[in-house]
């Protein structure tokens, strides 16, 4: 039998679409590889597959099961050191169009517009040799909590990512979902991590609009207290959701209601998805977006969906990365902080390539 990764490496060569992803805390690689290079599209949320979804929910691509060879394989752990720091070196030009995006953010919360609204920039960074199935292989060894992924599809480019945030899971009429806001850089003993009020705020708000949200299709809704959650290097503040769907509501219907949440969008949502639009000086597309498996488990060999929202992700394109990173921006922010925030979510992939 030919390897796993001979295999996705020979699919690449062809320029046919695949994804290949692990979920967290798993040891099973999936990939999907499909036969034909159609670009399908998700109608309904009722197909089976890997989704491939844009931030501004006008775009959801399918690599279908029915077109594609499903493969498996298992990975053991190598050790790399998580704390190796790729150096930092930023034209000063760049740090402040970010810090006066955050502050026009900040000024239109202070006059009302919005109550958070999440900013990001994109950052190139070169990538001479670039071997992206052992890439892949180091960031199932460093980001084991997260969800791992490699997309290709001709039309759509080709992604990768570790992101440590669940957007949907569903298992017949019961469903999981998560808030997750708030980031701080590993420092010190895990036990000794401390929240200050505004991120504490900040994962509030989107607790109680997945919440409010919620109550129109679903029932029996179970809350968590907010943990902290560890992702790589950087830490999080996370509350786990559960609830039973109404029988009259669908996949789809959740989706609508929920992407894009506070978490990387911003609240009201309509008000802060224009104030995205309009200010971010370039186009997120499937960045913030959501990914995973539809309507199929293929660990489980159930009809469940997995989806994931994509972030500490990057675009390959050529010999270059295209690495984004956003930050939660309500009234208390800093924009020199947030700067920070962004540079040290970027070490999620740049450690990943700063190995080789
Ligand atoms: C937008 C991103 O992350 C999101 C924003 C967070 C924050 O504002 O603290 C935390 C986790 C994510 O929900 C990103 O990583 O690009």
């Amino acid at each position: 039998m030919i390897h796993f990764f001979d295999k996705i490496k020979q699919h690449k060569s062809q320029n046919l679409p695949f994804v290949m992803y692990s979920k967290p805390s798993s040891e099973s690689v999936f990939a999907l590889l499909q036969s034909n290079a159609t670009l399908c599209k998700v109608e309904d949320f009722t197909e089976k597959g890997f989704v491939f979804a844009s931030f501004d929910g006008s775009q959801a691509f399918l690599i279908p099961q029915s077109l594609s060879e499903i493969i498996q394989t298992t990975f053991e752990c190598k050790s790399i050191s998580s704390t190796q720091q790729l150096p930092v070196l930023y034209e000063k030009e760049t740090q402040a169009n970010f810090e006066n995006l955050v502050q026009s953010g900040i000024e239109a919360i202070k006059k009302g517009e919005f109550k958070k609204v999440v900013l990001s920039r994109e950052e190139v960074i070169e990538l001479p040799n670039f071997d992206f199935i052992s890439f892949f292989e180091d960031l199932l060894s460093l980001y084991q909590s997260t969800f791992v992924y490699c997309f290709f599809h001709p039309e759509i480019g080709f992604w990768m990512g570790a992101t440590p945030e669940q957007l949907l899971q569903v298992n017949q009429h019961t469903f999981e979902t998560t808030a997750l806001a708030g980031t701080q850089k590993e420092a010190g003993l895990d036990s000794e991590i401390v929240w200050q009020q505004k991120e504490k705020e900040e994962q509030q708000y989107v607790t109680d609009f997945i919440l409010k949200k919620l109550k129109k299709v679903a029932t029996d809704v179970v809350v968590s207290q907010p943990y902290s959650l560890k992702a790589g290097a950087i830490w999080h503040i996370k509350t786990d959701i559960s609830g039973k769907m109404n029988s009259n509501s669908s996949i789809k219907d959740i989706l609508d209601l929920l992407h894009p949440t506070p978490a990387v969008c911003g609240l009201p949502k309509k008000k802060a998805m224009e104030f995205i639009l309009d200010k971010e000086p370039y186009n997120r597309t499937f960045y913030s977006g959501f990914l995973g498996e539809l309507n199929t488990n293929f660990e489980k060999k159930t009809n469940g969906s997995d989806l994931f929202v994509n972030l500490r992700c990057m675009q390959i394109q050529e010999n270059q990365a295209k690495l984004y990173m956003g930050c939660g921006i309500t009234q208390d922010s800093i924009p020199e902080k947030e700067w920070e925030e962004s540079v040290n979510k970027s070490q999620t992939m740049k450690r990943g390539l700063g190995n080789r």
